[in-house]
């Protein structure tokens, strides 16, 4: 059987190099292209890739894709900065593309797939629900990619039960002392030298609260989800966001 070929792009930073190491230790795989900032987009193709891995910055990964779909390579996609205008726009040049695929996925480790999915359970049972992200003092963009997927897909999840907005007395407050508000969600990110990627839903009703807590204490925590994304989109064409919709969770 002919192996998937894949390339990474940002193949130098904290993630990317974990993912060259992945995919050349991956039996199935061949590394064909690991791409660096100021590397040209065309090796991709010279390279014949089948499938890009990016993983670079949110100032990027709109030009790479474009690049990618235009040339009928699907993509992996773990670069946050993910908003609806970019969104639409990536839409739009999948539309010029049908038989190509996109995977974007806001975290790639199960652990925190898995948070989202409990989280998104146990919304819509509590009046109040916070989240708090805290990750390594180099990230770009606050608040994280996961933690906001996470308090969009409570916010769904409370409007669909039907749920009255959250109880807050709050009347003055320092700018940020509440958050970022996503969806009316309240998302906290702290910052800390020593941390690398971690999550906490907190969530009270009356006389109870509850905590779901995830932690990526390395970088191997997002491979599984990574050689697993890269498999599953070259067979699965247009856009699709979350990780979870390559897994059968119920
Ligand atoms: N989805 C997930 O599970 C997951 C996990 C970890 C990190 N991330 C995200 O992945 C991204 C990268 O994170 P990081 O910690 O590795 O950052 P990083 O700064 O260590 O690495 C980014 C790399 O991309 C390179 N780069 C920038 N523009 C490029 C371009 N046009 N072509 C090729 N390379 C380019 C940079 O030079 C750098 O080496 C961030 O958005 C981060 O939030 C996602
Ligand atoms: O280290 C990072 O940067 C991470 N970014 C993603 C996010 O913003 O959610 C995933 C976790 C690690």
């Amino acid at each position: 059987m002919s192996k998937l070929r894949v390339a990474v792009l940002g193949a130098k930073g904290r993630i990317g190099s974990e993912a060259v190491r992945a995919v050349e230790a991956a039996d199935d795989m061949e590394l064909v292209a690991a791409l660096g900032r100021g590397d040209r987009l065309e090796s991709l193709v010279e390279a014949g890739a089948q499938v890009a891995v990016e993983l670079t910055t949110p100032d990027s990964v709109m030009d790479n894709l474009d690049f990618c779909v235009r040339h009928g390579i699907h993509a992996v996609v773990g670069t946050t900065g993910w908003t609806e205008d970019r969104l639409s726009r990536l839409g739009g040049w999948l539309d010029a593309s049908p038989d190509t695929g996109v995977l974007i996925a806001p975290n790639f480790s199960i652990g925190a797939v898995l948070t989202m999915k409990f989280a998104q359970i146990a919304a819509p049972y509590f009046e109040s629900v916070e989240v708090v992200e805290l990750h390594h003092p180099n990230k770009v963009d606050a608040p994280s990619g996961t933690a906001t997927r996470t308090a969009q897909l409570i916010a769904a999840a409370r409007a669909e039960a039907g749920c009255a907005p959250q109880p807050d007395a709050t009347a003055t407050a320092l700018d940020g002392a509440r958050g970022a508000d996503v969806d009316g969600v309240p998302v906290h990110a702290v910052r800390l030298r020593g941390l690398l990627a971690h999550q906490e839903v907190l969530l009270g009703g009356e006389g109870e609260t509850l905590t779901i807590r995830h932690d990526s204490l390395h970088h191997s925590s997002f491979m599984p989800g990574i050689l697993l994304g890269a498999r599953r989109v070259v067979t699965t064409p247009g856009l699709t966001f979350g990780l979870e919709n390559f897994l059968d969770l119920g």
